[in-house]
């Protein structure tokens, strides 16, 4: 049998809001080094099981298993420090801050040996410079349009140095150059050698830099495969993403 190496396996995890199952019995794995997208309608559960990975939420069932080992009992910071790191669909920059203080606070804080200031100031300038944001390195993070806060977002990400990244929306919203210069970063994160799990709803984006796909609804895993597969599922196709996204798949 086929020994695969995962960095990230999720099993049987649910989450309650009350009586709302948002999250049902979700079961995947991400192979280490590979991006898996994750779709899913408005309201599926998609951010609520990212909270389950990051553990903003202490509240879920299942197991959470990162590098083979259990997550369950381990907070944010702990998990940050041990290499999961993720972006936010709403960026929450510090706004009265400068690009490079904004992404120097990840390297202090979110690295599991602390590192010295200067260190923290190179590493964020070599970062700004590898989403395309160093000439901006001084501006105040409120003087950022969309796309730039969103490659801000990914620079913050990847300050903690994980090995696991989790993408949520980092493409809706761009214009279709934007959109394309966001999967060369994604791909070139990627090749760092850090796996990630991205959710997207821009169908186009997330087949084209998917290794494979999970589609969650209703809080539960509806189906996985490879892009191709999954797009060309007829459940997915007349269920759940509806012609809307078929135009946007096929055009
Ligand atoms: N903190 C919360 N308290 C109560 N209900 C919540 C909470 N967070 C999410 N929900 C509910 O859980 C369900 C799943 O929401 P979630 O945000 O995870 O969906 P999503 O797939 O990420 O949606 P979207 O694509 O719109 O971001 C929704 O019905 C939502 O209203």
């Amino acid at each position: 049998m086929e020994n695969k190496d995962y960095i990230l396996e999720l099993e049987n995890v649910s989450m309650k809001f009350g009586g709302l199952l948002a999250v049902n019995e979700v079961s995947f794995n991400l192979e280490r080094g590979k991006i898996l997208g994750v779709i899913g309608p408005n309201g599926a559960g998609k951010t609520t099981m990212f909270n389950t990975i990051t553990g903003f939420y202490q509240g879920y069932t299942g197991t959470v298993k990162f590098n083979g080992a259990s997550m369950n009992k381990k907070k944010v910071n702990e998990r940050c420090k041990l290499g999961i790191a993720r972006t936010f669909q709403v960026t929450r920059p510090f706004e009265k801050n400068t690009l490079l203080e904004n992404v120097m606070v990840g390297s202090f804080y979110g690295q599991a040996k602390k590192p010295k200031m200067k260190e923290c100031e190179e590493e964020a300038e070599e970062l700004l410079e590898f989403v395309g944001l160093a000439d901006k390195k001084d501006e105040y993070a409120m003087s950022l349009n969309v796309a730039q806060r969103k490659k801000l977002e990914l620079a913050r990400a990847l300050s903690t140095k994980p090995s696991l990244l989790l993408l949520d929306e980092v493409i809706g919203g761009l214009n279709p150059t934007e959109v394309l210069e966001m999967m060369d970063v994604i791909k070139d994160i990627n090749g760092r050698g850090v796996s990630i799990l991205m959710i997207e709803h821009v169908m186009k984006a997330i087949t084209g830099v998917s290794d494979s796909m999970v589609v969650i609804n209703h809080g539960q895993k509806l189906i996985e495969g490879n892009p191709k597969e999954v797009m060309n599922d007829p459940e997915v196709i007349e269920a759940y993403l509806g012609s809307a996204a078929r135009r946007d798949v096929h055009a």
